[in-house]
């Protein structure tokens, strides 16, 4: 911005580097500052600015302020944004490899300002020029689910709030393997980089993950605040051969709490057995009865690896990541597939970006994509938005197809994209951003 019909407003876009000021009344502190009205938080402490710049150094964060300057005398100065938008970019596992993914952070618009088409102005610029600088995809975690369809994105990977009953009954009964073990703080932060790394290369539909992540895991950094939080312990898993495989990070409930409850802050495994190891470790604690975790599968192996299944309690189930394609050749053709088949794809996208007509073949697993420009006959047609949901495999054709967001066309249609699209694991990611 400034354009026709917000004359008066502009918009600084700026990346954090090793000059940028980390006072209370710097820019990047207003940036924050910004964000958090947004989003109902507090001021930050001007103490926490200099630990919050260097991760946002460290993810490289480009940073948007919308700037009002024509606001009463009382009101915050018009060096305050009153809207904020963020981007940085992170791998994200797709199968056949892992592809820059643009993210999309920090939307805020403050409640003077809302609906006047600012999200709309910043978000399509950002898409438009993402595409340009060849991002094959935007993703982003989203606040409501209402938002961000307008603009082509598809919700695309779920997890899972448990609850898991670990008295008496609680038993994990697959083979033992390996030891779990508390480790000390000051191995924490670089344990849970590389065991994330481990999972990262082996789950598909997972984002890396921004500086903060593994100092939230390891209690250096707590939750509001980048100051060390003393309540949180860690233990990793390590394999036969002494390899960590996986953590769980946890926080005691409190003793007013019942029944007594263990809060597990991160829990990463980069194996199935790892997984089921650090269950049985939460399940070793004593004088806990119950462990809340918000970030289970919804294809969770636990419940079938212990004696008594009813332990486990789902309580809810949350949307995680919303994908928006912007370059179908490249997104399409990167993933990795089931089985073979050629199908002619319609996409349908009001923003202008990604919209045509591909050809899809796929031949063992490997798919070629072509752009063409008119398919006299598509075997389906369907949005960006339900093409962006298929593309992780988090929902089906078929599910589509029923809900009225796909259109088959040719007969076999719903019935090849399952194949192709579909996989024996659901897409899991533990990343929000
Ligand atoms: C990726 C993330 O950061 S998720 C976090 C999103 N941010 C928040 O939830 C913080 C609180 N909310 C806000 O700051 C603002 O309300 C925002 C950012 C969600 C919207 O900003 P605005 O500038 O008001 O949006 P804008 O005026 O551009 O609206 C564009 C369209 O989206 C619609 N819209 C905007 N917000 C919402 C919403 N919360 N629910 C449903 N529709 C919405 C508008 O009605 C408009 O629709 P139209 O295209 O049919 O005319």
């Amino acid at each position: 911005m400034s354009d026709d019909t917000k004359p008066h407003l502009h918009t600084e876009i700026f990346t954090p580097g090793a000059d940028e000021g980390d006072t209370a009344d710097g820019r990047f502190a207003k940036w924050l500052n910004a964000e958090g009205i947004g989003f109902h938080d507090g001021t930050f402490d001007p103490e926490d600015i200099p630990r919050f710049l260097t991760a946002y150094r460290e993810d490289q964060r480009v940073l948007w302020g919308v700037h009002d300057p024509a606001q009463p005398a009382e009101a915050l100065g018009a060096d305050h944004p009153v809207a904020t938008y963020g981007t940085m970019v992170h791998p994200l596992n797709v199968g056949a490899g892992q592809i820059d993914a643009h993210q999309i952070t920090a939307v805020t618009v403050r409640s003077s300002h809302r609906r006047n088409g600012i999200l709309r102005s910043m978000m399509t610029r950002d898409l438009r020029e993402a595409k340009e600088q060849g991002r094959p995809l935007a993703i982003l975690t989203a606040s409501e689910a209402t938002i961000y369809g307008r603009f082509g994105f598809g919700c695309a990977t779920f997890t899972q709030s448990v609850e898991v009953d670990v008295r008496e009954r609680f038993e994990v009964v697959a083979p033992r393997t390996g030891t779990t073990t508390l480790v000390a703080k000051e191995h924490s932060v670089r344990l849970a980089e590389q065991i994330f790394a481990r999972f990262q290369e082996a789950t598909f539909g997972s984002v890396a993950r921004q500086y903060a992540y593994p100092r939230r895991a390891s209690g250096e950094w707590g939750r509001e605040r980048p100051i060390e939080d003393r309540t949180v312990r860690m233990a990793v898993h390590y394999d036969a051969a002494g390899t960590p495989m996986g953590y769980v990070s946890y926080r005691f409930a409190g003793w007013e709490t019942t029944p007594y409850t263990m809060k597990i802050v991160d829990l990463v495994a980069a194996t199935p057995s790892a997984y089921l190891e650090l269950w049985r470790y939460l399940g070793s604690l004593d004088l806990v009865q119950l462990i809340t975790w918000d970030g289970a599968r919804r294809d969770d192996p636990l419940p079938w690896a212990l004696r008594d299944r009813r332990c486990y309690d789902v309580k809810g189930t949350e949307d995680v990541l919303w994908v928006r394609l912007l370059d179908v050749p490249t997104a399409l053709g990167s993933r990795s597939y089931r089985g073979s088949g050629t199908i002619v794809l319609e996409v349908v996208d009001t923003l202008g970006l990604a919209g045509g007509s591909y050809i899809l073949t796929v031949v063992d697993g490997v798919a070629q994509v072509e752009h063409v420009e008119a398919a006299a006959a598509p075997d389906a047609t369907l949005t960006i938005n339900a093409l962006s949901s298929l593309y992780l495999g988090g929902v089906s054709a078929s599910a589509l197809a029923a809900a009225g967001a796909l259109d088959a066309v040719a007969d076999d249609a719903v019935e090849l994209l399952d194949t192709l699209f579909g996989r024996s694991e659901e897409p899991y990611c533990i990343t929000h951003f």
